[in-house]
């Protein structure tokens, strides 16, 4: 038999961190990363970790910070708490019947599957049915003010080994600058993420796009679409990446019945946590689409599940994930996560998520402090 455990306390903590640089996209500009990391603890006193990546604004996807918070207190955690249960999987099960809201679902079904396997003992890599013992990675540089600058940012980034570019584009900052990146650069891996910046009257612009021999484009068209992406990727020889599009492995299955995309981005929080992430993983390996795992500016404990989930077989591309110090002056896990020269990044062997939690650097962010009970 199965042992039961359960969920006996939860404390939510919200914590601000600057980011070295900030970050753009067609959407906007992120200056200081606001986030919510839960921490999930067992009858033994054992805890689990997981970051919310909703953002302070819903200019990504609806969800923010504090409707995050919103529907972690007043819905999922009493439905979580005390709560027998015998693995992960059922916790999206729990959580069901509440309508969307997947990075709050995602942030709280996250520390359960750490703490599952810190209570197995196994790397959560493992505990997901992961195979590599390293993963590689690209890097995503946002828009820039000059061509020049970003130059002299991708220069940085290939010396330290990075195995892909993703540009960022927007209507006026998108065929001009990618031609001259190209130029300077003419073998490199590249792909455009367009954030849902254009329609289908760009399409003779889209088209464009595929002088550039790009890995993919991704997220051309609305954040909710699947429709136009299909007659889209019609007209591109370049392959359609779905970001925004895709919350769940029906939409997924959706997305390519309808030849919407040749290549989905996993992004936990966006599709409700590792359960379904694995749903979605085992749905494009039996239809030969290329899956690789997105990135939402993560602290530690969200990039470590990144790194778990880009264990599976079927993450055929680099990810997003890059390392800590990438984005911050100092993470919240220690060590922290570092690239090797071949852009890759060692998977820990430790129980969990591998890393451990830097209790002074989250007191050290932490904006506000609440704990529940069962
Ligand atoms: O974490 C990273 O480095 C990837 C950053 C990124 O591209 C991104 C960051 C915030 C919101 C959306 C996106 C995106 O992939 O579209
Ligand atoms: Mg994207």
């Amino acid at each position: 038999m199965k042992e039961t455990f359960k969920i006996k306390k939860i404390i939510l903590r919200q914590l601000q961190m600057k980011m070295k640089a900030p970050f753009t996209t067609s959407f906007g500009t992120i200056h200081n990363k606001d986030f919510l990391l839960i921490e999930a603890v067992d009858e033994n006193g054992l805890s689990g970790w997981g970051e919310s990546v909703a953002m302070g604004s819903p200019w990504y996807s609806e969800e923010t910070v504090q409707t995050s918070q919103h529907m972690l207190e007043d819905f999922l955690f009493p439905t979580l708490l005390n709560a027998p249960l015998t693995h992960p999987d059922e916790v999206s099960e729990k959580f069901s019947h509440i309508r969307r809201n997947n990075m709050a679902k995602a942030a709280v079904e996250g520390a359960v599957w750490d703490l599952y396997a810190k209570r197995t003992g196994e790397p959560l890599a493992k505990a997901l049915g992961g195979t590599r013992d390293k993963i590689g990675v690209g890097i995503s540089i946002g828009i820039q003010s000059s061509v020049n600058a970003l130059l002299h940012l991708i220069d940085g980034y290939l010396t330290e080994g990075y195995q892909r570019l993703k540009l960022k584009i927007k209507p006026g900052r998108d065929v001009e600058v990618l031609r001259e990146i190209r130029r300077v650069y003419p073998d490199v891996p590249i792909m455009a993420d367009a954030n849902s910046a254009y329609t289908l009257k760009d399409i003779d612009l889209l088209k464009r796009l595929d002088d550039f021999n790009l890995m993919m484009i991704e997220q051309p068209l609305e954040h909710d679409d699947i429709i136009d992406h299909a007659k889209l990727q019609k007209e591109l020889s370049t392959p359609i990446c779905l970001d925004e599009s895709i919350h769940s492995v029906s939409d997924a299955r959706k997305a390519i019945e309808l030849g919407s995309c040749k290549i989905i981005n996993i992004k936990i929080g966006r599709v409700g946590g590792l359960t379904e992430s694995k749903k979605i993983h085992d749905l494009c390996a039996k239809n030969g689409i290329d899956v690789w795992c997105g990135g939402m500016l993560e602290a530690g404990v969200g990039r470590a599940h990144n790194i778990a989930i880009t264990t599976l077989p079927q993450f055929t591309l680099p990810g997003d994930t890059a390392g800590s110090s990438r984005y911050w002056e100092e993470d919240i896990i220690v060590p922290e996560v570092t690239v090797n020269a071949d852009g890759t990044i060692n998977v820990p062997n430790q129980p969990g998520i591998g890393y451990e939690v830097n209790m002074k650097a989250i007191e050290k962010y932490k904006v506000s402090e609440k704990v529940f009970t069962a």
